[in-house]
């Protein structure tokens, strides 16, 4: 069952330059993507490219000057401010990318809600405090008295003890150490195994590969490529758009294959990775292509197959 499907989705901002001229940027451009039950996809990509943006528009924490078109639907109905109010913090959870979003004036255990209440709410809080690894006298500390990478496990935890059904972790990795980091991603994969849908952020390619089933890879906005994690492996050959064959063969287990060099000038209008690609035509200069469905995944690539 779909939870979350977004279909189009387009972000922009005014922007306001020298004299009378106006102009507008692009931040999101053209995204669909759907979670399913029990299924976690990963949002990648780099600073800038969108991400945050993406988790905001289903949260409806857009900023004013932002445009927005396409839609967005949770189980089937359009997700607008009515339906926001009703779910958020309910079956619709956030973790954002600021640990400033906890209360500084209450303790970790008030800050974790639960459906049960007495005894049993305090089990289950001890209960999810002890699989996060952050121990049961967690509870009684306040934000102050936290490093950073238990801030966020405890935002982790807000998500958590609600029993969500969509949830959106944004950036859920930094600020932590590489064991914590596997344990927040491992209870992100654990929350979707139970039956929640979850779409979460993140920079690093690995983090993502480890919890995901589906990733979406961003540039500058796009959806360069949505690909099953399972098209992550040797060569990067099921992978459909060279931008995340590239990316994936950088890395160290991969044989830290180096970006080839760009073999053409950057066009203004054309496909961003026009100038690396050895397989770069006409078309590819003269406009960034459009998504299509290429096996069962989506890329933004003429040559695509
Ligand atoms: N309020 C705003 N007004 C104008 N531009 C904005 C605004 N908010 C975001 N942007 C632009 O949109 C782009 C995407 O921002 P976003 O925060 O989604 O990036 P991100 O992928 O989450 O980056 P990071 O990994 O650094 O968190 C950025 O280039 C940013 O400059
Ligand atoms: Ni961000």
């Amino acid at each position: 069952m779909v939870v979350l499907e977004i279909e189009h989705l387009s972000i922009s901002f005014r922007r306001y330059t020298a004299g009378l001229r106006q102009g507008w940027t692009k931040a999101v451009d053209d995204i669909s993507l759907q979670v399913k039950q029990g299924e976690a996809v990963a949002i990648i990509g780099a600073s800038g490219s969108g991400k945050s943006l993406l988790a905001h528009a289903v949260m409806g924490l857009l900023p004013r000057n932002a445009t927005t078109s396409g839609t967005i639907r949770y189980n089937g109905k359009p997700l607008d401010e009515g339906a926001l109010r009703q779910l958020r913090g309910r079956d619709l959870l956030f973790v954002p990318q600021s640990v400033t979003f906890l209360d500084p004036l209450l303790t970790v255990g008030s800050q974790l809600s639960t459906r049960s209440s007495g005894q049993e709410a305090h089990a289950k809080r001890r209960g999810l405090l002890r699989r996060l690894g952050l121990g049961e006298k967690a509870e009684s500390l306040y934000p102050f008295q936290l490093s950073g990478g238990m801030a966020r496990k405890v935002l982790l935890a807000t998500a958590s003890s609600a029993e969500a059904k969509l949830i959106i972790a944004d950036e859920p990795t930094p600020g932590m150490g590489a064991d914590d980091a596997r344990e927040s991603l491992q209870h992100l994969r654990e929350l979707a195994d139970a039956g929640a849908a979850v779409l979460f952020i993140t920079h690093d390619i690995e983090a993502a590969l480890q919890a995901a089933d589906r990733v979406v890879m961003l540039y500058e906005g796009m959806a360069v490529e949505t690909a099953q994690a399972s098209d992550f492996r040797g060569d990067g050959e099921l992978l459909r758009h060279p931008y995340s064959r590239a990316l994936w063969r950088a890395l160290p287990q991969n044989g830290f294959h180096p970006l080839p060099e760009r073999r053409t000038a950057a066009s203004e209008y054309g496909c961003f990775f026009a100038s690396w690609c050895h397989e770069a035509s006409a078309r590819c200069v003269s406009g960034m292509p459009s998504p299509r469905i290429v096996r069962g995944g989506i890329a933004r690539c003429h040559h695509a197959t």
